[in-house]
């Protein structure tokens, strides 16, 4: 039964954190099963995945078949018609168009001290793109995948897509096409994962893997963590809707089921301010259920992990509430979303205000589709170029620069006991040996030398170019 919370009534609290943790503890429930699975595909290599291909996928693919060639790609994708494809156009456009907003700075600048400080960002080499395919294909999730890793200028794009029974998608190929996707494995699931981050003879190894996928994809990401990099947990779809009496409630019930007809796994849940009004909504997903086609998955969903929840207040309570919930996708169907909007701050992507319904951001909105769960929107975002992108700094002293700074670090590196730290610093600056400060009391345990070390800084005959703490070197002038 879909859950029904007040919360006027005097069990909120406890009924409230009992829908977070079912959730939390649903998520890892499968968890064991793909352990075994990465393990096997670790062990085996390609033999392993053929084989979980074969029992979760139905189809019997080779080491031969498992690399979908160009004619097989090129021939499906060749079989869209027009007015998908020019769909498919508008939908890359406004995808590529918001991520070239996202391209990061560099930093380069020199302080006050003379030190020359810098950031600069160089794309992941190779990826590895998950495109689901169990019960449903996701042309888009190929677009929404690899423009960012196009735009961030990844090397490789190694694209993995179940093929369930066989059947390949022309519009995932003509969107992986339309993306520049290098290579594509008709593969899915934790096998995919897993020959993704260990490699096969097949199957070359990536970097980094994102993009979305069911329970099992969630998880075997979650557990190749450190092995490869990954973008975030994109599990089984979420919506929280926030709405007011004045919305039609078929449109409202219609957006709780774009969401849960995704996966059984799915969690849709309506956060409102009239109980007249839930229950309007609880009917109109009756209604819509009846005519939808993927209504199985739906009402499991809906009745397994929807909620209902009636607060008094929505701008005063609502925020709280999402906030604790973190949902993937948050929808504000009220007068003024933007003030809702700005008091919230855990949420994936926000949707504002009565036209935007999330399935507009699904597809042509712009923003990334693949977006947290799990109460991931706590501690990460959705995927974007930054995430196809490391970080590396910078640091450049000169002689001068090293004078200024480099004291400091010879003290720090004494209190921390690591006196090949303070000795690389004080040696440049012509300071005395940090780790020889003490002969008289040397600890216990510490080597007694009995010849001087060969390379030990002499104090009275200083190397020409080393750098003098007081009286800075005037070319320190022409510094960069
Ligand atoms: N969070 C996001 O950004 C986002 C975006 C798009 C889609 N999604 C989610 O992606 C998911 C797509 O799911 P899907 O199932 O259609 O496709 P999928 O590709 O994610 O999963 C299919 C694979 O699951 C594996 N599998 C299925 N049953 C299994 C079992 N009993 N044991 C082991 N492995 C099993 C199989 O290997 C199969 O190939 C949905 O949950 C949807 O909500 C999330
Ligand atoms: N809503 C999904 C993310 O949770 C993305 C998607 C793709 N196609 C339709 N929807
Ligand atoms: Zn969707």
């Amino acid at each position: 039964m879909t859950a029904e919370l007040t919360t006027t009534d005097p069990g909120f609290a406890a009924a409230f954190a009992g829908l977070l943790a079912a959730r939390a503890a649903f998520d890892t429930s499968v968890d064991p099963v793909v352990a075994d699975i990465l393990a096997d595909v670790r062990d085996r290599g390609d033999a392993a995945v053929l084989e979980y291909t074969q029992r979760f996928d139905r189809v019997h693919l080779t080491t031969d078949t498992m690399r979908l060639d160009d004619e097989t790609i090129d021939t499906a994708a060749g079989r869209v018609d027009p007015e998908t494809l020019a769909a498919l156009n508008t939908a890359a456009e406004r995808i590529t168009r918001f991520h070239e907003h996202q391209k990061p700075q560099d930093i380069a600048f020199t302080d006050p001290t003379g030190v020359r400080l810098g950031q600069r960002h160089t794309p992941v080499d190779a990826v590895g793109l998950y495109v689901p395919g169990g019960t449903a294909a996701y042309p888009s999730s190929v677009l929404m995948n690899a423009i960012p890793a196009k735009v961030a200028g990844v090397g490789r794009l190694t694209m993995v897509v179940p093929t369930p029974d066989g059947v390949i998608n022309p519009l995932v190929m003509a969107a992986a096409r339309l993306a520049g996707v290098d290579e594509i494995f008709r593969i899915g699931g934790a096998q995919a994962v897993a020959a993704l981050a260990y490699g096969t003879d097949t199957i070359a190894a990536v970097d980094k893997i994102v993009g979305p996928g069911n329970a099992y994809v969630a998880s075997a990401k979650k557990q190749v963590y450190g092995t490869v990099g990954i973008d975030m947990i994109a599990g089984p779809s979420e919506i929280l809707v926030v709405a007011d009496a004045d919305n039609d409630p078929a449109w409202i019930a219609a957006d709780l089921l774009s969401q849960a007809e995704h996966d059984e796994a799915a969690q849709a849940i309506l956060i409102t301010d009239d109980p007249g009004f839930a229950a309007a909504v609880a009917k109109a997903v009756e209604g819509h259920l009846a005519t939808l086609h993927r209504t199985a998955i739906a009402r499991t969903s809906w009745e397994h992990h929807g909620a209902l929840i009636v607060v008094e207040d929505l701008l005063d309570q609502a925020p709280a509430l999402v906030d604790r919930i973190a949902p993937e996708h948050l929808e504000l169907a009220v007068a003024d979303p933007d003030a809702l909007a700005a008091r919230v701050r855990h949420a994936g992507a926000i949707f504002l205000g009565r036209h935007t319904p999330e399935a507009v951001g699904d597809y042509v909105g712009g923003p990334n589709h693949v977006l947290p769960t799990s109460r991931g929107a706590r501690f990460s975002s959705g995927l974007g170029v930054l995430d196809f992108m490391k970080r590396t700094t910078l640091l450049g002293c000169d002689a001068a620069a090293l004078a200024t700074i480099g004291p400091a670090a010879v003290r720090l590196a004494e209190a921390e006991g690591l006196g090949a730290h303070g000795l690389s610093v004080a040696i440049r600056l012509n300071m005395p040996r940090p780790d020889a400060a003490q002969p008289t009391t040397p600890r216990p345990d510490a080597a007694q030398p009995t010849t001087p070390r060969p390379d030990a800084a002499q104090p009275t005959t200083p190397r020409p170019d080393a750098a003098q703490p007081t009286t800075p070197r005037s070319t320190a002038a022409g510094r960069a």
